[in-house]
C-alpha cells in the first residue's frame, strides 16, 4: 500500500507556537480526519503540505514526491478546500470557471458543469450570493473538475448545517470509492469523522498525539470516573484532564493504564470529543 502523504520530522516556529517533529502518513485510498483543539497546528500543517509557508525543517512527500521540488506537479493533482472560498465575490460561476481552468492541464468543463448540476449550483449566481454550504460545494466542484486524486480540506464543515455536512461527507465517501483517491480533512466536528474517516491524526499544541486508524484511537483511551478517595495521588497523575467535582472525579486515561486504577472506579468507553476535550485540559497535577 503506497502513501499519498508522508510527513517526517516537520518543524515550524511562529513566535510562541511551534509544530514539533510532526510525523504522520496517509495510505492511498483512505480518508484521514485531522483533529485537535483551536490553535493546535492543523492549518499550519496543511499550509506546509501545500508549500504556502516555509518550514524550519523536515520532509513532506505527496504522491511520493517532495512537496517543494515537485510543487507544480503535485498541485495539478491536489484539490484544496479552505473554510473561506478563494473566489472574487462579484464573480458568477462562469467567471469562476474562466479564472481557474487555466491553472489545470486536466480541467474538464463537462465535469464542472456536471458537478454544478449535481450540487444544484446555478451558473449565473454570484459567489457572494451563495450560502456557505454552496460555497463549499463550489470549491469541491472545482477540485473534482481538474481530476484531483488527493483532496485536502481545512475545516470544510464549520458553519454548515447538519444536512449540508451530511451531503459533504457523502461526496467525500464517494470520492475515495475507487481506492486510488484520498482525503485529508481537518475538523472540530468529530461526528463527521464517525461517518467517513478511516484514519485519525490528532494534534495538540503542535505535537502529534495520535495517528492511526479511528478504531485504534477509540480503543486507546477510556474515561475513568470515581468518588472522592477512590484513587491515590499516584493514580491521579495518570489521568489526563482530571475534572474534580463535589462527588468525585472524571478524566481520560490510556487504555493500557485502566487496570492500574483499582476496583472502585468506573471505566467507560470514550468518544473522539472526550479525547480532544480532556487532552486539551492537559495532564493533571496532584
Ligand atoms: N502567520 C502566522 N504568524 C504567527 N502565528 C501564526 C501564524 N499562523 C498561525 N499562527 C499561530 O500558530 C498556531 C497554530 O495555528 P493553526 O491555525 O495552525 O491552528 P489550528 O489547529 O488550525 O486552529 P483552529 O482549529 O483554530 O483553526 C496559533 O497559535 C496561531 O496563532
Amino acid at each position: 500500500m503506497s502513501n499519498v502523504l508522508e510527513i517526517s520530522n516537520l518543524n515550524k516556529c511562529f513566535g510562541d507556537f511551534s509544530l514539533k517533529n510532526v510525523n504522520f502518513s496517509l495510505p492511498e485510498g483512505y480518508i484521514m480526519g485531522f483533529i485537535g483543539p483551536n490553535g493546535a497546528g492543523k492549518t499550519t500543517t496543511i499550509k506546509l503540505i501545500l508549500n504556502m509557508i516555509k518550514r524550519q525543517s523536515g520532509d513532506i512527500k505527496v504522491f511520493g514526491l517532495d512537496s517543494i521540488t515537485h510543487e507544480d506537479n503535485i498541485k495539478e493533482q491536489v484539490g484544496v478546500v479552505f473554510d473561506q472560498p478563494y473566489f472574487v465575490d462579484e464573480w458568477n460561476l462562469n467567471d469562476v470557471e474562466k479564472a481557474v481552468k487555466f491553472f489545470y492541464k486536466k480541467w474538464s468543463s463537462n465535469k464542472f458543469v456536471g458537478y454544478l448540476k449535481e450540487f444544484n449550483l446555478e451558473r449565473k449566481k454570484k459567489v457572494k450570493d451563495l450560502s456557505r454550504g454552496m460555497k463549499m460545494k463550489l470549491m469541491i466542484a472545482v477540485a473534482l473538475s481538474h481530476d484531483a486524486r488527493f483532496l485536502i480540506l481545512d475545516e470544510p464543515t464549520s458553519g454548515l448545517d447538519p444536512v449540508a455536512r451530511d451531503e459533504l461527507m457523502d461526496i467525500l465517501s464517494e470520492f475515495v470509492i475507487n481506492d486510488t483517491r484520498s482525503v485529508l480533512f481537518s475538523t472540530h466536528i468529530t461526528s463527521d469523522l464517525d461517518k467517513v474517516a478511516d484514519y485519525i491524526t490528532f494534534i495538540n499544541n503542535g505535537e502529534i498525539v495520535f495517528t492511526g486508524t479511528k478504531d485504534l484511537l477509540l480503543e486507546s483511551y477510556c474515561i475513568v470516573k470515581g468518588g472522592k478517595g477512590d484513587i491515590n495521588p499516584e493514580q491521579k497523575k495518570m489521568i489526563m484532564g482530571l475534572r474534580e467535582h463535589g462527588a468525585g472525579f472524571e478524566g481520560l486515561i490510556g487504555a493500557d493504564k485502566s487496570g492500574m486504577m483499582g476496583n472502585k472506579v468506573l471505566i467507560e468507553t470514550c468518544t473522539m470529543d472526550d479525547i480532544i476535550v480532556f487532552m486539551n485540559k492537559g495532564r493533571a497535577l496532584v
